[in-house]
């Protein structure tokens, strides 16, 4: 294929609620979305980055610039390009792995639908539909907590993950557990703690969680191996895990026994299928993680979430866990799934109107 440009838009979608993390509070998701022209096909892709650098490095404004700068024109030099030659062509410039993950997805998407493929056949897709979980952000009181589990568990959802910070961990836990029994239950701390608090983390061992997601820095694989002594819950990595080797590091130090894939965090989909790999080749189960992707990051999550060694439910949401008008056609949990789509590329398209109704920029790149 042959890249003539590319378009970047940021849209700026308000979420259903308020969804408070242990590093803020988000009410409008504002992403940036790239639509790449070949002379074969479109492609879509969309940048898992936050409006501020506070779940990772990257945010909305960064991504769209180096990708106007960088990223973007060292496509121009590729003659017969292919989603796998775009990672090799951006690997000059470091980093920005979220940027870099939207390009390759959109030229993925343009390259599958130009042979009229779908995403999740081109990954090694097992199944048609994958079992969903749902993260519940920290709320102003217990009883809200409640109510918005029970709300989640009624509309299907396989397993609940609680967002954490010191000073709301085990009592929500402990609450959660005395109201609805042995639920799949996890939580995700997203880097809240330190070294020294792995006696207080110790106390969420008799609530038999799934996981502790990312308790320590990003940057602290060791002390996540020294916890991993300490605690018997398993922990799980995410905001660490942004490589293969990474991921093969990790494993080798003991620094955890599951790992949430994020395609944006690692730098797209088929590094994402190499972490995969990783984790089957160790026994390691994975699970797809979330980034509050409208649904052009929704369905290729659901396509990677049906290979093999995805064991355990994901944050892969329905829609309107997010959205009350997705900018696709909706994501509709049924009894607990959500279907991989199984046309062309992506399976899905943004809905012009609606998409435009949510633009709130438009650069056009030239290649
Ligand atoms: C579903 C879930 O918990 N996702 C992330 C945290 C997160 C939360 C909110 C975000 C908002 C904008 C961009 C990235 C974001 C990431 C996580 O697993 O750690
Ligand atoms: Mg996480």
């Amino acid at each position: 294929m042959k890249v003539t440009g590319v378009e970047l838009r940021t849209v700026k979608v308000p979420l259903v609620s308020p969804f408070r993390t242990s590093f803020g509070t988000e009410t409008v998701r504002e992403a940036l979305l790239l639509r790449v022209v070949t002379d074969e096909a479109e492609g879509w892709g969309e940048c898992g980055a936050g409006t501020a650098p506070r779940y990772s490095s990257e945010y909305t404004h960064a991504a769209a610039d180096v990708l106007s700068r960088f990223l973007v024109p060292a496509l121009a030099g590729v003659p017969n390009l292919d989603a796998h030659q775009v990672a090799p062509a951006l690997a000059p410039f470091k980093g920005h792995r979220m940027a870099k993950a939207a390009l390759e997805m959109a030229v993925l998407d343009a390259d599958l639908r130009a042979r009229g493929v779908c995403l999740g056949h081109a990954l090694g897709a097992v199944r048609d539909t994958v079992p969903c979980g749902v993260s519940v952000g920290i709320t102003e009181s217990i009883p809200a907590l409640l109510d918005a589990v029970a709300g989640y568990l009624e509309a299907g959802y396989l397993r609940i993950k609680l967002k954490i910070e010191p000073g709301w961990d085990v009592e929500p836990v402990r609450a959660v557990r005395e109201r609805f029994g042995d639920i799949m239950l996890q939580v995700d701390a997203n880097t809240a703690y330190r070294r020294g608090d792995a006696r207080h983390l110790a106390r969420l061992d008799p609530f038999d969680l799934l996981l502790l997601e990312q308790p320590l820095a990003e940057d602290d694989l060791l002390g996540h191996a020294e916890l991993a002594a300490r605690i018997t819950t398993p922990i799980c990595l995410d905001e660490s895990i942004v490589s293969a080797r990474a991921a093969a590091d990790a494993l080798a130090l003991g620094a955890c026994r599951v790992v949430n894939i994020k395609p944006g965090r690692v730098g797209g989909y088929l590094e994402a299928r190499r972490i995969h790999d990783v984790c089957a080749a160790h026994g390691v189960p994975v699970w797809c993680g979330g980034m509050l992707e409208t649904g052009l990051g929704r369905a290729a999550n659901v396509a990677l979430a049906a290979l093999p060694g995805f064991l355990l439910p994901g944050d892969t949401s329905a829609s309107d866990r997010y959205y009350r008008t997705d900018i696709t056609p909706p994501f509709h949990l049924v009894d607990g799934h959500l279907a991989v789509p199984t046309t062309p590329g992506l399976g899905v398209t943004p809905i012009p109107e609606v998409l435009d109704a949510v633009t709130t920029t438009k650069t056009w790149v030239s290649v």
